[in-house]
This record gives structure tokens, C-alpha cells and sequence, in this order.
């Protein structure tokens, strides 16, 4: 049993994550995500869509096979008895059926009401609830809903004997001010159900939602590494996990320091470059050149770190550039063995940054060779 604290990280990464333009992982790639999703320690893998291809229910076959003994390994469903009975078929013990709730999705695709959709609800959820699945239900577009149809569509999913309602802000239009308030009103008619938030990263704010989403009651969140998805992608696992652990003092069963590998290791499968300022993982996360940092970061980390490198798997880089200072060069030449007075060094930091003005961008060895002239005099 949880404790109040402990929030479930539910990996997208194969499913929404790959749906993304240009992210088309062969069945090996994903069974190694997979692999090492386990390894991280995420509570349910979505492996992908099983009736989506061949491909996507072998992947989903495989990783059953190959994780489905140490976590909750799950598939993405329509709400149609076709999609649900792939999912069996592939050997899904849980199942995550969709169908959107809002205006928009029901007239221009759906192309059903209200009604029809609540009755498809019911009959979708409690099929796969028959055939004994662990059954999440999502309310595509949640956030786009009448809000008193939305708290509708949860509760008949609940009667349905959904285990878990997410609330997907399927195109990213929350903030974390009202989306902590409509995940309230969720729980407060989802009878005790695990309330779970999918956060789309639209206007820059999935991360601050799906914590506003976990602030508002909800004990899951919807993540993928490196926060890769459709459009601007999903809330990143990173991000989340840190900010829930650091910020929020939530549990999760997440092994931090997995995260910098694990991200390096989507990075390379997906062909999606990490960027070099991305929170927790990117290689400039604990990048140090101005002066006043690396001085303060040598006495003690905590002026300029909020974490560790370490705690996260990560590596702190010193760099020398326009903005160093005395502290940090000093530093970078000790680690080659390298000591020099003030005097010298002060000689040799005007040379760095002579050299930085012109663009170059100065390394630890430019330094060393600029410092070997005075122990040659
Ligand atoms: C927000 C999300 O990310 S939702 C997940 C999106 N992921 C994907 O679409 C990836 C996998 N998708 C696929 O491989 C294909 O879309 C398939 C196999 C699911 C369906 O393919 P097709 O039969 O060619 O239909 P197509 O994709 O063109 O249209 C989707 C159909 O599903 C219906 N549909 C869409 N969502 C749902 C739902 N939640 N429940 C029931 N029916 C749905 C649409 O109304 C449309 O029905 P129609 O064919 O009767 O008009
Ligand atoms: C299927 C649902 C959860 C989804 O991916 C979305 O709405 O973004």
C-alpha cells in the first residue's frame, strides 16, 4: 500500500513519446528502453498501441516477456472491443483505454454525443474490466471539457471499476494554478480511485502542471524521458521526478541516479539530441564559467547547485571562458598539476579571456599551454 506521499511514475516514453514525427523504434530499441526503464524504477511501462501494427504488438509482446514480472507494463486502447482484445492478445495484464470527452474531439472526430460517448465509457471499461485487466481510463482532451461532462465521464468510468482516471491535458492548455483545481474536483468524485496527470508541453508548462496536477491530489503522473512526445512533447520523467523528490518532498520509486544514463541512452535510440540547457539531464545542467559561480561552486556546490550532479547521474563541467575568474583557473591548472602565484595567474586569466574575445572557445589544455611559459622562465 502507498503512503500518502508516494506518487506512481507511469512511462510514456514508447507510446506518446515515440508518436512524435521521426520516432520510429525498431521492436530491439524498445525492448532496451524498456530494460532500462525497469532498471530506473518507473511503476507502469506503456510499451505502445498493440493494435496500432505487427510491430507495436510484437514490442508490446516482448517487453511483457522481457519486464512484465518486476512492472506494471501497460498498452494504449480505443474504447472499442477491436483495440482491447489486441491488448489481450499481446498478454496485457493492464490496459489503458481512451476516448476523448471534450466538445471538439466528439463533433469534428468522433462524431458522437454526449451520450454515445458516456455509453462507450461503460461498455469499454467494464469489457476490459471482465477480462480481468488492471484498467486505466483517460478522458482524451480533459482540459478542453465541460467541466460538469468531464466529472461525468470520471464517474462512470468509476462505476465501470476503473482502477485509475488520468486527466490528460491532451494540447497543453493548463496552468498549474487551475489545473491543481480541477484535479481537486476529480478526486473529490473519482471515490478513491488513483487519480493520475498527463501534461502536455504546449506553452512551456507540463512539468509545473503535473506537479500542480500531483499538489491537487493526484498520486501518478504520465512522463517521458527527456520529455520527448507529440508537438512540444509530454512532461519530462527528469523533471518531474526531481522537482517531486527536491522541491515537494513527495516519494517516488524512481532511482535518480539512473536518470542522466537513462536519458543518454533515449537520446541515441530516438535520434533526439538532448538539449545542452535541458533541466537535470542536458550537459550544461551543472556548466560553471562565470567567476562568481565557479568560485562559490569550489567552496561549496550549494551556492549554485539546487542538486547534485551526482544525485542525478549527471557531471559537473568548469569551463574557462570571458567570464572566468582567478578561483576557477587556478582550479582547472591545479587539476593538471599546474601551480602558479597570483601574479602569474592573474597574467594568464587576461590571456584566456584575450582569447575568448575573439570567439575562441578556451579549454582546459589552452590554458595549460598559455601557463607552461612561465614554468619554462
Ligand atoms: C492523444 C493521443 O495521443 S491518442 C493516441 C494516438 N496514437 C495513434 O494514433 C497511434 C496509433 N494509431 C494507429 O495506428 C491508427 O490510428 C489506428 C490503427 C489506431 C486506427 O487507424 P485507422 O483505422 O486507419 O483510423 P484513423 O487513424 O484514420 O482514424 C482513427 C479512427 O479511430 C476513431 N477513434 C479515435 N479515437 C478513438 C477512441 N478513443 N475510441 C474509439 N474510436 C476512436 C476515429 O473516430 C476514427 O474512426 P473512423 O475510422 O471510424 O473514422
Ligand atoms: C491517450 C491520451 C492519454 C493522450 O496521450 C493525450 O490525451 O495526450
Amino acid at each position: 500500500m502507498f503512503s500518502t506521499r508516494r506518487v506512481r511514475i507511469f512511462d510514456t516514453t514508447l507510446r506518446d513519446g515515440e508518436q512524435a514525427p521521426g520516432i520510429d523504434l525498431t521492436i530491439d530499441q524498445k525492448v532496451r528502453i524498456a530494460r532500462q526503464l525497469q532498471r530506473l524504477g518507473v511503476d507502469t511501462i506503456e510499451a505502445g498501441f498493440p493494435a496500432s501494427s505487427e510491430g507495436e504488438f510484437i514490442a508490446t509482446k516482448k517487453i511483457i516477456e522481457e519486464v512484465g514480472d518486476s512492472v506494471e507494463v501497460t498498452g494504449l486502447a480505443r474504447a472499442n472491443k477491436n483495440d482491447i482484445d489486441k491488448g489481450i492478445e499481446a498478454g496485457l495484464s493492464s490496459i489503458h483505454v481512451f476516448i476523448a470527452t471534450s466538445d471538439v474531439h466528439l463533433k469534428y472526430k468522433l462524431k458522437m454525443t454526449r451520450e454515445q460517448v458516456i455509453d462507450r465509457i461503460y461498455e469499454s471499461v467494464r469489457y476490459a474490466k471482465s477480462h480481468g485487466l488492471i484498467v486505466e481510463y483517460s478522458p482524451e482532451d480533459a482540459t478542453r471539457t465541460e467541466e460538469e461532462f468531464l466529472l461525468q465521464a470520471v464517474k462512470t468510468a468509476v462505476e465501470a471499476g476503473a482502477d485509475r482516471i488520468n486527466i490528460p491535458d491532451t494540447v497543453g492548455v493548463m496552468h498549474p494554478f487551475k489545473f491543481q483545481e480541477v484535479i481537486r474536483k476529480v478526486v473529490s468524485v473519482a471515490s478513491g480511485r488513483i487519480i493520475s496527470v498527463h501534461c502536455h508541453n504546449d506553452f512551456g508548462l507540463a512539468t509545473a502542471n503535473s506537479i500542480a496536477g500531483v499538489v491537487g491530489g493526484a498520486r501518478q503522473v504520465h512522463v517521458t524521458v527527456n520529455g520527448i512526445g507529440e508537438r512540444a512533447g509530454n512532461a519530462s520523467l527528469e523533471e518531474v521526478v526531481m522537482a517531486l523528490k527536491k522541491l515537494l518532498d513527495y516519494e517516488v520509486g524512481v532511482k535518480p541516479w539512473l536518470l542522466y544514463d537513462t536519458s543518454k541512452l533515449v537520446s541515441e535510440l530516438t535520434g533526439v539530441p538532448v538539449p545542452f540547457f535541458k533541466a537535470v539531464v542536458g550537459d550544461n545542467a551543472f556548466g560553471h564559467e562565470a567567476g562568481i559561480h565557479v568560485h562559490g561552486v569550489i567552496e561549496n556546490p550549494l551556492t549554485y547547485e539546487p542538486m547534485s550532479p551526482e544525485e542525478v547521474g549527471n557531471f559537473r563541467r568548469l569551463a574557462l571562458g570571458k567570464h572566468s575568474g582567478i578561483h576557477g583557473l587556478r582550479k582547472i591548472l591545479e587539476d593538471q598539476g599546474i601551480y602558479l602565484d597570483d601574479e602569474k595567474l592573474k597574467v594568464v586569466l587576461s590571456e584566456v579571456k584575450k582569447m575568448a574575445d575573439t570567439g575562441h572557445r578556451v579549454s582546459a589544455e589552452d590554458a595549460k599551454r598559455i601557463a607552461s611559459r612561465f614554468l619554462s622562465s
